[in-house]
């Protein structure tokens, strides 16, 4: 069974439509990322969760029980969810054990004392019980925050930017750890960032927004290889797009010569866009080939220890593109692409 299920969900402050007609589902403890621009409805749709909005439109599911629709709505406190939110910050004058015991309030005392040891020894902080959270780091105050979050069993966590105040040092193995805290408590997970890092090292399935919508949920291999728009291919990838004619259902004609696919499409349309990211193309020097492909220009280089890494303007378009080991290239050379063969995402016009 799904633990969240979002169905044709609108939201709209005053006149602004914010959310439109957005689906979403969560598997059992899966964690999954809403990812996407500034401004998306990210944080509008976690609020559509936790029901601290009330939607116009669609029905939320939590763990099979409505939660929302337009004639019903139940309150957050009986949601059982757990919030962890960038500015949902710890109470200052309690100290870690009683931050954690907070929403414990239905447990004896006992009880309460053995979840908030439990919950130290998950979040590895055995021992900091009696601190308050000016003595902690950022980071502990967020294992602080999660442990909080996750005190009472909530069958669903919402997680909106919770490392963004971290500092990059140390995120990624926060990250991980919050990871593992999650995978071991068995609940299912709502994660919001706008950093494609913290999503991929984060989250099983990603969910990429886009004006008020889900574009497309999926693996990060599956939304990588076969983006189902260009608005996911381009957020996803730091790639350019080339007019592209189709020839057969694994050839395409492009301005910079023919490009192969090692999957056939079947395609409606014989003209569109390709979606070429940077380790697809290959530079090659034009003394060395002398074809009737167009060029492409050599912006500026930058060396990273093994190789250099050139921008490179390509059909207008700028892309960093590594050269291979022992290749250079001067500025505003002209040099030819050749584009390797791949899995072409291939989208009509
Ligand atoms: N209380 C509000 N009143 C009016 N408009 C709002 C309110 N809160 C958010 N908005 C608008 O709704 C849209 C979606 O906001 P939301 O915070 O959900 O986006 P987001 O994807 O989480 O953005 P970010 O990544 O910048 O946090 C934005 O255009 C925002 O300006």
């Amino acid at each position: 069974m799904s633990s969240l299920i979002l169905q044709g969900v609108s939201y709209h402050y005053n006149d602004t439509q914010v959310l439109h007609d957005l689906d979403l589902t969560v598997g059992k403890d899966e964690i999954v990322c809403l990812l996407g621009a500034s401004g998306c409805g990210k944080t509008t749709t976690l609020k559509a969760i936790a029901g601290l909005i009330e939607t116009s439109q669609g029905r939320i599911f939590i763990d099979g029980k409505l939660v929302s629709d337009e004639s019903s709505f139940i309150s957050p406190e009986h949601r059982n969810i757990g919030m962890m939110f960038q500015d949902y910050a710890l109470f200052p004058h309690l100290t870690v054990a009683n931050n954690i015991a907070f929403g414990l309030s239905s447990m004896d005392k006992a009880q309460k004392q053995q979840r908030v040891d439990e919950m130290l020894k998950l979040v590895h902080l055995i021992g900091c019980a009696d601190r308050f959270p000016h003595q902690l780091s950022g980071g502990q105050q967020q294992r602080v925050a999660i442990a909080r979050a996750l005190a009472y069993r909530p069958s669903l966590l919402l997680l909106d930017e919770p490392f963004s105040n971290i500092d990059t040092q140390v995120r990624f193995e926060l990250i991980a750890d919050i990871r593992r805290i999650i995978k071991t408590s068995q609940v299912s997970a709502v994660f919001v960032t706008h950093s494609k890092e913290e999503a991929f090292a984060f989250s099983d399935t990603l969910a990429i927004m886009h004006r008020g919508k889900i574009a497309q949920q999926g693996s990060p291999e599956q939304l990588f290889s076969m983006p189902s728009s260009k608005e996911v291919a381009q957020f996803l990838g730091q790639g350019i797009y080339l007019s592209a004619e189709v020839l057969t259902a694994t050839e395409y004609s492009t301005p910079f010569g023919l490009v192969k696919s090692y999957i056939a499409h079947e395609h409606t349309a014989k003209a569109g866009e390709i979606y070429v990211r940077p380790h697809q193309i290959e530079l090659v020097s034009d003394n060395i080939h002398n074809e009737q492909s167009e060029r492409a220009t050599i912006l500026s280089s930058r060396f990273i220890g093994s190789a250099y890494v050139y921008t490179v303007v390509i059909a207008e378009q700028e892309i960093e593109v590594a050269a291979q080991y022992g290749q250079s290239f001067d500025k505003n050379e002209q040099v030819i692409i050749k584009i390797k063969p791949h899995t072409v995402n291939f989208f009509e016009s």
